[in-house]
């Protein structure tokens, strides 16, 4: 028997409303193991960021995020800061669990709750934006606006196709931005860029293979450049991206650090982990090693 105290952070509205149905059996679960875990339900935007900082102040043993990217986003807003964290679970039951897919764990409630039990962890860098803090990637160019463009209640209805559907739209709107970068150990670059990608996992969109080789503890950003390019040249590169090929394309710069700054004289907004987070400048640097999270031992996906 564990015999300690969680904080379970759910969002009721998140994907199917599944933690609604699911909530009693995974109180159960968890309690039968020696977890007793008292509730949060999130009221709205930033509710899961407040209820985090509380429930570290107020001592829990760990903390459980419940819900998809958007309310792990809000959780690790709300830890980031405070000293003495405790480790945190995650639940995914969200239209997009990105994070959750980078770190191996679990679709099904019952065997992300198995991870939970068996109390193992596995320290993760966080990335920080600004006064912002993300955990699975941080973007700025016209195309990675798309992610918070779509109303949350079209993705509760049709989930993951409400993004290709914007996406598509989005494509007659892509345009190149002027950007400069300046990162720490690599060095320079300026110029037009269609977007550019800081991964601090290799799931990004639910695709494995835009960052192939980003780790979620090597203590580095890996960054993905997308030099202008034509409507046509773009669908090219994106068909390359979706195999994992394009890394070696010229439109391409790749490069690993754990500090970046970013500068445009434009008005360029940024994605931190599929939520609004600011515009432009920013500084994006890791965090190394900031958070344990229940993972399994292998680290072998077996997201399902
Ligand atoms: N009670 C609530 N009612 C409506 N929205 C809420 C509520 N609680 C939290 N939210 C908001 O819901 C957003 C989406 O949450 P989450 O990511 O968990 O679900 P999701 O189904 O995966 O959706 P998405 O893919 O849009 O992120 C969060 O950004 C959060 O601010």
């Amino acid at each position: 028997m564990v015999n300690k105290r969680a904080r379970l952070i759910y969002n009721p509205t998140s994907g199917r409303e599944e933690m609604k149905r699911r909530l009693p059996d995974i109180l159960q679960k968890l309690d039968q193991a020696g977890i007793e875990a008292s509730c949060h339900a999130t009221t709205g935007e930033g509710d899961a960021t407040l209820a985090a900082a509380e429930a570290v102040e107020r001592g829990y043993d760990m903390i459980i995020a419940a819900g998809g990217d958007g309310t792990l986003y809000e959780v690790i807003n709300g830890l980031a800061e405070k000293p003495n964290l405790p480790p945190l679970g995650i639940l995914p039951l969200g239209t997009t669990n990105d994070f959750a897919r980078a770190m191996g764990i679990p679709r099904h409630w019952e065997y992300a709750c198995d991870l939970i039990i068996q109390q193992y962890t596995r320290p993760i860098d966080v990335g920080k934006a600004n006064n912002r803090y993300f955990i699975n990637i941080a973007g700025g160019g016209s195309l990675t606006e798309l992610t918070y463009d779509v109303p949350s209640k079209l993705k509760t209805m049709i989930g993951q196709l409400a993004y290709y559907m914007k996406g598509l739209e989005k494509m007659t709107r892509l345009r190149p931005t002027q950007l400069s970068f300046e990162a720490a150990g690599v060095g320079g670059f300026d110029g037009e860029f269609m977007l550019f990608l800081i991964c601090n996992s290799n799931s990004v969109g639910g695709f494995e293979k835009l960052a192939p080789d980003s780790k979620v503890d090597d203590g580095l950003f890996d960054v993905i450049l997308l030099k202008k390019c034509n409507l046509a040249e773009f669908i090219r590169l994106a068909t390359m991206a979706l195999r994992g090929e394009h890394l070696n394309d010229s439109h391409f710069i790749h490069f690993r650090t754990s500090e970046l700054k970013v500068t445009t004289p434009d008005y360029v907004q940024i994605n931190l982990d599929g939520e609004y987070g600011g515009r432009l400048p920013f500084t994006f640097s890791v965090l190394p090693s900031h958070l344990q999270i229940f993972t399994d031992e292998t680290g072998i996906s077996t997201y399902r």
